[in-house]
């Protein structure tokens, strides 16, 4: 049985006046403790599909399992790291951490000492009783993964959770997740606009194309670059072989479909 299933997934939004096929017949499997990254142009449909992934939304046609059961009644199992951390700001980092395990009733003492061992593992151990407002926006996005960790999720949703970094935090922050999410042996998938984010990032890169939303191609990730720290990886030739391939293609996409 695969870890995670898509089944022939199609959507369609419906609006008073026309309705757009934002995902057509979309099909693939990811293997336990994998990362996935699904890239492609604007308006191609990737947020359709993370959420269809994450139960929020019913597919029109088609269905998603994870462990072989419906996501729609596997809602615990999912973690989401957003674009922006969604921190409560009365709230200090360790409450905002224990968020999860208080409304699921299970705050015990070993919970907490679990939090603020993540929160030093992840290198804000000084800041566990300060407030969001007193953080960079770095900082927050790692409260904020840490938070989702918490609750040991079987699979993680990535939604562009490092486009509102500068650059160098971004570098930095890649690292660290990579290294959490292999650590605690995570299954992710990553939606970016950012190739060099998915190849540093990723096992397997699904390239999507648009109107309707499809899988245009399926980029393994060479071994050699999986094994490394996402920053290292990008200095490796194999990386800038497949941003060439990749790049290329999407340009083809671009010119092809007129996105
Ligand atoms: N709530 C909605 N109602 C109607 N159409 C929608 C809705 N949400 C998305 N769409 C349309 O579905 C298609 C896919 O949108 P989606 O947001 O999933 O793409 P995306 O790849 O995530 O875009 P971006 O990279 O710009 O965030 C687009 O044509 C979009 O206009």
């Amino acid at each position: 049985m695969s870890f995670l299933a898509l089944n022939h997934i199609s959507h369609q939004y419906f609006t008073e006046k026309s309705y757009t096929k934002a995902l057509d017949n979309i099909s693939f499997t990811v293997e336990e403790g994998s990362f996935i990254s699904i890239l492609g142009p604007s308006g191609c449909g990737k947020t359709t599909l993370l959420s269809i992934i994450s139960g929020l939304i019913k597919p029109t046609r088609g269905e998603v399992t994870l462990s072989g059961i419906k996501v729609e009644d596997a809602e615990a199992e999912i973690g989401y790291m957003l674009q922006q951390d969604y921190l409560f700001p009365w709230k200090t980092i360790l409450d905002n951490v224990l968020i999860g395990p208080k409304v699921q009733r299970k705050q015990t003492a070993e919970v907490q000492e679990k939090g603020i061992d993540f929160l030093k593992e992840i290198g804000l151990g000084n800041v566990i009783h300060a407030y969001p407002a007193e953080l960079s926006g770095g900082m927050r996005q790692r409260a904020a993964l840490i938070r989702t960790l918490i609750t040991d999720p079987k699979l993680l949703l990535l939604d562009e959770p490092f486009s509102a970094l500068d650059y160098q935090t971004k570098l930095k922050l890649e690292d660290l997740v990579s290294h959490l999410l292999k650590e605690y042996h995570k299954t992710s998938v990553l939606v970016t606009h950012d190739i060099g984010e998915a190849i540093a990032m990723s096992d397997q890169i699904y390239l999507m194309k648009a109107n309707p939303g499809e899988i245009a191609e399926i980029f393994e990730v060479p071994i050699e670059l999986r094994d490394l720290p996402p920053f290292q990886a990008r200095k490796h030739l194999k990386y800038q072989l497949l941003f060439d391939r990749i790049w290329e293609e999407l340009n083809s996409l671009e010119n092809k479909y007129q996105v």
